[in-house]
């Protein structure tokens, strides 16, 4: 009867879930020899476990179609059984999987082992992206240098993805058919599990545009005062090479010559960061001791041990930061190419925010070892590094000296997180609604590099450097298209990162909508127990609850929404708007005259 199946089920799915705890152990572990020792010894190994452990899967879900799961009285049962259902790439046939991993892993060993020229001395053709493209495009205000790196990076990373990429998506699309999906696109997007996921982007970006625009408009401007107009235009799109970053993702680096008030205190906190001779582990021991100030959980000893937070020097590695959970309740890792920046202190801070997600649900079932959605992991760290980022913080720790802040180093500090946060929300919603198209076969590989670009124009106001064509293909010079891992969780986390920061603030005490002196922007959360106590409930349900019901635990909303970022960028908007009608700054921007289509 119905009663023996479901308390069947019951032993089946907690003994499944036992082995596949085993299966994502031998998983991880043979990843993580592969992607911190890149050899083609090390990438066969890993594609034969993979090749195993998906034959293992494909028989364990075999197993589960035995059961009427669906009319379990068990929410919980039911809902371990709806994730054991869903096979993923392994079901697949072995050869077709193994090509899928191929082209996977051919793409993203390319993009870390990818090499080019410099500009100034071109007999040098060892520049990696970290440290040494990263530095370029940090440090240097020479149009014709950022360029050359530009259109170097992407060609060797970009370019040279395509046909891979293709492969790819063409086989992508076969597994997400296999699991009962039109394609790729509907597959990522029901991991968030609402109807409306694509409109709920859509209107987020709406809410946000308004502000993104004056922001655009007022860093057009300072450009054009520095560079001339001749490289930067009067209306039209931002030049992708000159705001300090490959991707033009975040502008933090062109802070020091774009801030509206030059004449204030510099707050350059990478350079007393040198000064006080920080180093990579320091920088992880601070955000631990962060972490360990709410009363959430310290790093375990074998994280110390076995985490890689310095690029070697005697290999290749996978330099893109990246947090790993073994799943065997004790084993958890990050592996990242540190340099002593600021930005780094804020993705060191990232980084551990996903180890500790990892911590906090370490005891749940297996299948529930995951974010409440993906945005929810991308969005743990960023939060408490909004804690980190304020002035009030940096005073604490000594990286800024001084007195409070009056208006104008209050408007500085806002444009400084704004040019981090609030520019790269169109960045995000670029790069998936591209790959949604590039799923659906609304874009072709003949058209790639065009319908990229004219997301870039139309949503990010970003236009190239130099004209384009379809031997480029611009999208795969970013990790996570030559990786496979999905954007939109940056998009979501970039949005609700703001309501769980004002949520903590208020139970902090640190933010009271209508007292001026406790306002969002000086919101520190560090040593309250309440608002970790409160972040931890929340963190560890991990994904065992619909994402709604962990947002209400902690924010008592049930659906993203830009209230919290609109409201912390509220004084901002203001002087943006006032500053550009003051310089009769054209806000918005015509289409590029740059040719990429
Ligand atoms: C730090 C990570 C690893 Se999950 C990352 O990829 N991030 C963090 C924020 C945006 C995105 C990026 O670098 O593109
Ligand atoms: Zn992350």
């Amino acid at each position: 009867d119905l009663e023996a199946s479901e308390q069947e089920g019951r032993e089946y799915i907690m003994h499944l879930d036992k082995m596949a705890g085993l299966r994502k152990n031998r998983a991880s572990l043979a990843e993580w020899a592969y992607t911190s020792n890149i050899t083609q010894e090390n990438e066969a190994k890993r594609i034969q476990v993979q090749l195993e452990l998906s034959k293992q899967e494909k028989q364990a879900w075999e197993e589960t179609k035995m059961y009427r799961w669906q009319d379990f009285q068990d929410f919980s049962l039911r809902r371990m059984f709806k994730k054991y259902s869903q096979l993923g790439v392994s079901a697949l046939p072995d050869d077709k999987y193994k090509l899928l991993m191929q082209s996977v892993s051919d793409m993203e060993s390319n993009y870390a082992t990818a090499k080019i020229c410099s500009f100034k001395n071109e007999s040098k053709c060892d520049l990696a992206l970290e440290p040494d493209i990263t530095e370029i495009f940090a440090k240097s205000q020479d149009p014709d240098e950022l360029k050359h790196t530009w259109v170097e990076w992407h060609r060797a990373a970009g370019a040279r993805a395509r046909n891979n990429f293709t492969q790819y998506v063409e086989l992508d699309n076969e597994a997400a058919k296999l699991n009962g999906y039109k394609d790729v696109a509907e597959w990522w997007q029901s991991e968030y599990e609402v109807k409306d996921f694509e409109e709920q982007l859509a209107k987020l970006w709406e809410d946000v545009k308004p502000l993104y625009q004056q922001l655009h408009a007022y860093v057009r401007k300072r450009l054009r005062d520095k560079y001339g107009e001749h490289i930067v235009s009067a209306r039209g799109p931002i030049p992708a090479h000159l705001l300090g970053n490959m991707w033009a993702q975040t502008w933090n680096n062109i802070e020091s010559f774009t801030r509206p008030y030059p004449d204030k205190k510099e707050i350059d906190i990478t350079k007393t960061m040198k000064e006080q001779n920080y180093t990579a582990l320091r920088m992880f021991q601070m955000s631990d001791e962060f972490f360990r100030s709410l009363n959430l959980t310290a790093m375990p000893e074998k994280f110390w041990q076995n985490s890689i937070i310095e690029k070697p020097t005697d290999r290749e590695i996978v330099c893109h930061a990246s947090a790993w959970d073994f799943y065997d309740g004790e084993d958890f890792r990050i592996k990242m190419c540190t340099s002593v920046t600021m930005e780094h202190l804020r993705v060191v801070h990232h980084e551990m925010g996903h180890v500790q997600y990892y911590l906090q649900y370490k005891d749940r079932p297996v299948i529930f070892r995951a974010g409440a959605n993906p945005g929810f992991h991308e969005a743990v760290g960023d939060t408490i590094a909004l804690s980190v980022s304020s002035p009030k913080h940096l005073r604490r720790v000594g990286l800024v000296k001084g007195d409070a802040d009056d208006e104008q180093t209050e408007i500085n500090q806002l444009y400084k997180m704004g040019i981090d946060k609030i520019v790269f929300l169109p960045f995000a919603y670029v790069l998936d609604l591209f790959r949604y198209g590039v799923f659906r076969g609304s874009t072709t590989p003949e058209d790639y590099n065009c319908h990229y670009w004219s997301l870039r124009d139309s949503l990010q106001g970003i236009e190239p450097p130099v004209n384009r064509t379809e031997e480029d293909f611009d999208a795969a010079a970013k990790y996570h298209v030559s990786a496979d891992v999905e954007y939109a969780r940056y998009y979501v986390s970039f949005i609700i990162q703001f309501q769980f920061h004002r949520a903590l603030c208020q139970l902090a005490g640190e933010y009271e909508p209508e007292d001026p002196n406790k306002k969002l922007v000086d919101c520190d959360i560090y040593q309250s127990v309440n608002a970790g106590n409160a972040l931890s409930t929340m963190l560890r349900l991990g994904s065992s609850r619909p994402w709604a019901d962990a947002m209400e635990a902690l924010t008592g909303q049930r659906k993203m929404d830009a209230g919290g970022l609109l409201e912390y960028f509220r004084p901002l908007h203001d002087w943006l708007a006032a500053e550009n009608m003051r310089t009769g700054e054209y806000v918005g921007w015509e289409p590029s005259k740059m040719q990429y289509c």
